[in-house]
């Protein structure tokens, strides 16, 4: 093997280390022992969220020797976003429909399991899977938002509800659509358990709020797109959105009845070396400009990083990465800091390697840009202003402006997702779990507005081919903001990052194996066959002396869901949801695999041409998220072109109009769609079944 030289020597004699054993926002309650840096305490590792833990049992050396130390089994096939917290020897893992389960990290030995019940017809109100990232722990509290919009504080000890509050408020200023689901973990900064939410593609306006760890009182609340009318929230956010944000937007119509979206669906980051909360805001709803905002200002605070007080949420800077938002580029991708030279000086940044394709160094203190590159190919933009980091759009990239429709490089998937990035401060590298899926975007020229469906504002967003998506690990250097090497995978929507003290680097991929990587040159070390494809990112923790890492194991998110079959990597089967942990001892292994999936049926023969083209439109607002473009599953939810509902208009009609599985997450579209309606996306199912089914052998 070709030894690398460790590439941080170059430029980094002696670097003072962040925060790598920084538990201190996690003080003890009386008789509850605080976490330990054998511990994983909160979503993001250490309280620099980098995904990094200095175990150094496994490394380069011995990681081909890991063995499957044991596995539990989650209660659903659903996606599988959650990174599993580990206080004092107890592992806190959070599955989809934001269930938790606290386990004994060394044995898999269920302790216990809370179901927040979430309603199954609340499914509809998320774009991307009733997914759960994860849990927060603080004073002998476990803090879990559920998809339903509710924060619940759990004892620790038994999983006993303590407190549960709905963080949407009934407030008429939300505007009419009121999309909101939970799926991030929460934060604590404080002793405020901090918590936003999404729904930006269906219609929401974005806020964040604090809630009071012992309480669950609300201490504030931080809208981070204006009032519509410019009128008082009665929020903290009430004085800057009213002076600096209003005057972004133009008071026009979509934006009033969709809520404008910059919503905080994943990264916060509370930062005790400057005493900040930094908040990842999402896109504009709709995605439209024109429609949204006339196609005027920057429309703040979307595609933007904020910084608030810890106490109060008053707003201290916001460093805004993508005006104009036209594309679903989102800022809400890992919050990271570091110590990292800048013109000669050690200074705590902030790393951000948000959808738009750039890579950010961002002082941590002040908001001010430092640095910013590529780390992709994009098109949407020719570079930044190496001034002030905003970018330079390319003529193309405003189609909503120019009416003409573009293949963009990132499509709305962006160029990084939700799977965490990791940072070693050892190797000074960055890790992104990135990838290239470009889309097409169809401006539509007029607004309308559709209840409990998605309102994009938009005639269609159109995935390339197959062959255009392309998943990598970039190794990212952020100081000379370029790559060092990249790990090639076979496509996108790959797993998050994890990077250790022994140099290891972990990933989980779509295509179904975990993997632990050389840190240093991206060899690969280990590889397992875990049985379905991994979106989620791996943590590790020891307990004694062994240090074990942990993924959760699930196909999932929006990938699968809305882009459909053809996207599936792995052809074989469906999905097996489970948390599966590795040590270099271990002789546990998971049941053989007996392949299933969803077999093509006949479909009923005869369809109504010009029915199903009226009900393509329909599928494609109320349908497309969860089944897909074409009808065809990405191995998650169903498949409806084998669905033993489509022979008959009467049993069709009980699941999509009168809501027969709801308790499955299938809502009922009676109340907003006729009876004709919900029969003419039966016939375009019908079509493409027999398309699909022709295309097959059974055609022949
Ligand atoms: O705008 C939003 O409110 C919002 C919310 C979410 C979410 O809550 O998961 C996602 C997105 N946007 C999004 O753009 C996106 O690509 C995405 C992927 C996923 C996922 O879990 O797979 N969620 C989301
Ligand atoms: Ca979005």
């Amino acid at each position: 093997m070709m030894q690398m030289k460790p590439i941080w020597k170059k430029h980094f004699p002696a670097v003072p280390f962040s925060g790598i054993l920084a538990v201190t926002g996690f003080a003890a309650r009386d008789g509850i022992a605080a976490p330990t840096s054998t511990d994983w305490p909160g979503y993001g590792g250490n309280q620099s969220e980098q995904h990094f833990s200095p175990l150094a049992q496994i490394t380069h050396d011995n990681a081909y020797r890991l063995k499957l130390a044991w596995h539990h089994d989650f209660d659903t096939n659903r996606g599988q976003e959650g990174i599993p917290i580990v206080v004092n020897g107890v592992m806190y893992a959070s599955s989809n429909w934001s269930r938790v389960f606290a386990l004994d990290a060394g044995t898999g030995r269920l302790l216990w399991s809370y179901d927040p019940r979430v309603p199954g017809d609340t499914a509809w109100r998320g774009c991307c899977d009733t997914v759960n990232r994860g849990v927060a722990y603080w004073h002998g509290m476990i803090y879990v938002g559920t998809f339903d919009g509710r924060l619940v504080a759990l004892d620790a000890g038994t999983g006993r509800e303590v407190w549960s509050v709905n963080t949407i408020p009934p407030d008429s200023n939300l505007g009419k659509a009121r999309a909101y689901s939970v799926d991030s973990a929460p934060r604590i900064a404080h002793g405020n358990v901090i918590i936003g939410n999404g729904g930006a593609e269906l219609g929401a306006r974005g806020f964040v709020s604090a809630f009071d760890g012992m309480t669950g009182k609300l201490k504030w609340r931080f809208f981070t797109v204006p009032n519509v009318d410019n009128e008082a929230d009665h929020a903290v956010s009430d004085p800057v959105l009213h002076d600096m944000a209003w005057p972004t937007w133009s008071p026009t119509e979509a934006w009033r009845v969709s809520g404008g979206g910059g919503t905080v669906w994943d990264s916060i980051l509370y930062d005790p070396v400057t005493d900040l909360v930094y908040i990842g805001v999402g896109n504009g709803s709709p995605w439209n400009y024109r429609l949204r905002s006339d196609g005027k200002g920057d429309n703040l605070f979307l595609g933007s990083i904020v910084a608030v007080q810890p106490d109060t949420g008053e707003y201290v800077w916001h460093f805004q990465e993508t005006p104009r938002d036209q594309w679903d580029y989102t800022s809400t991708q890992t919050i990271t800091t570091a110590e990292l030279p800048v013109e000669g000086q050690i200074r705590h940044v902030i790393l951000h390697a948000p959808k738009n394709g750039f890579f950010y160094m961002i002082d941590a203190r002040t908001g001010q840009f430092l640095s910013g590159q590529n780390y992709v190919f994009v098109n949407w933009a020719t570079g930044l202003d190496p001034r002030t980091g905003r970018p330079l759009f390319a003529p193309d990239a405003l189609y909503t402006l120019t009416g003409r429709n573009t293949k963009m490089y990132p499509g709305a998937l962006g160029a990084h997702n939700f799977p965490p990035m990791a940072y070693s401060p050892l190797i000074h590298l960055a890790y992104i779990p990135a990838q290239q899926v470009p889309e097409t975007y169809h401006a539509d020229r007029v607004w309308s507005w559709n209840r409990k469906g998605w309102n994009l504002g938009l005639d269609g967003v159109q995935p390339a081919d197959i062959a255009d998506m392309k998943g990598w690990t970039i190794a990212w250097d952020p100081v000379m903001q370029q790559e060092r090497f990249r790990i090639d995978h076979t496509g996108p929507w790959n797993g998050g990052m994890l990077v250790t003290g022994g140099n290891v680097l972990f990933q989980g991929l779509s295509d179904g194996t975990f993997h632990a990587y050389d840190a240093l040159n991206g060899q690969d070390l280990f590889s397992f066959p875990a049985q379905s494809g991994i979106i989620a990112a791996p943590m590790t923790y020891s307990i004694d002396g062994i240090q074990y890492v942990a993924i959760e194991v699930g196909w999932g998110g929006t990938y699968p869901l809305y882009f459909g079959g053809p996207y599936k990597h792995l052809t074989t089967t469906g999905n097996r949801s489970r948390l599966l942990v590795f040590a270099l001892e271990g002789n546990d292994r998971l049941p053989d695999q007996a392949p299933h999936d969803w077999s093509p049926v006949r479909p009923p023969a005869r369809f109504d041409a010009a029915a199903a083209q009226r009900g393509a439109a329909d599928y494609a607002t109320y349908c497309i998220g969860c089944h897909g473009h074409d009808v065809m599953s990405g191995g998650v939810l169903p498949d409806l072109r084998w669905s033993g509902a489509l022979s008959d208009d009467g049993g069709f009609y009980n699941v999509v109009g009168r809501g027969a599985l709801t308790a499955f997450g299938m809502d009922e579209f009676g109340s907003v769609l006729s009876r004709e309606r919900i029969e003419d996306i039966r016939q375009f199912i019908i079509q493409q079944a027999n398309r699909s089914w022709q295309q097959t052998t059974h055609g022949n």
